[in-house]
């Protein structure tokens, strides 16, 4: 892969977490940044969750739209906390854990990004606020669906337990992860208790798991540039998996490519 010495600005969308004293951080896990900067060659640009500090849509929308057209990328990270369900319609459990900020931030800059063709790469959390920024629903518990495996990791102090290869997915034939792993049937790792209930509307699936059907990957054909939103996490020593490097070149690819055209018109004016 094609490192040039520039590097594509890729936003990464950060939760909103309590520290335990009463204050409130901004927080990215450091695997996705390092996923950025290495496996996908970019700079990292941490997206805050500040979708409710904009009370008036309209403002929101415009300082989105900056923000979007100054990047050359997004990189959806995973997270514990939930979509609240309100959002599909529906009502959670006492105890589940959200992050209304995360999800007043990434839901409006996804169906952003997407109509305006900014690659969009989307990893567990990610993925299911893909399908419901679009229309689409969650289980909330996919370990009490009739049919369905329990898709949660051991809580082991040993993250190579909590991130090991868990089970395999059907790649859809013929579909955007099909031809960018080149087979069908890949193992991979297995950290969510929620997922994908009803796909949204422009959504198609790109993976489903062998054991009991639930969806593993989907994409957005009609969108102008790259779309792809994973359940599984090929953030984890990316650099050391070659299917999860597969997914980050590509992303890398569309992510360069979209830094040329936006720098194209800056190289004329300079001429
Ligand atoms: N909370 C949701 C999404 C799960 C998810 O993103 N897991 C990853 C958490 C840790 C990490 O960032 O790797 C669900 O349970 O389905």
């Amino acid at each position: 892969m094609n490192r040039s010495s520039s590097r594509p600005l890729i936003g990464v969308s950060a939760c909103l977490k309590e520290n335990g004293r009463g204050g409130w951080h901004h927080t990215v896990g450091d695997k996705y940044v390092q996923a950025a900067l290495r496996a996908a060659g970019g700079m990292p640009v941490l997206i805050p969750a500040i979708g409710p500090e904009f009370d008036d849509e309209p403002g929101f929308v415009a300082a989105m739209d900056r923000l979007l057209d100054s990047l050359d990328g997004v990189l959806l990270t995973g997270s514990p906390s939930n979509v609240e369900p309100h959002h599909y319609g529906k009502e959670s459990r006492a105890g589940t854990e959200h992050d209304r900020a995360r999800d007043a931030t990434t839901l409006p800059l996804i169906r952003h990004a997407i109509d305006r063709g900014v690659p969009l790469f989307a990893i567990c959390r990610g993925l299911q606020e893909v399908n419901v920024a679009l229309g689409g629903s969650l289980h909330q518990h996919v370990h009490e669906v009739e049919g369905r495996r329990d898709h949660r990791s051991p809580k082991s102090p040993d993250m190579d337990v909590n991130y090991a290869p868990t089970h395999d997915i059907d790649v859809t034939e013929g579909g955007l992860l099909h031809k960018l792993l080149g087979e069908r049937r890949v193992k991979v790792n297995s950290l969510h208790a929620q997922g994908v209930d009803v796909l949204a509307p422009r959504a198609r699936v790109e993976a489903t798991c062998c054991d009991d059907g639930q969806i593993e990957a989907l994409s957005v054909p009609d969108a102008p540039g790259f779309v792809l939103a994973l359940q599984w996490h090929p953030e984890y020593k990316a650099l050391s998996n070659p299917v999860s490097m597969k997914l980050f070149d590509a992303f890398s690819s569309a992510c360069r490519a979209r830094m040329t055209a936006r720098s194209a018109p800056l190289l004329r004016a300079a001429e």
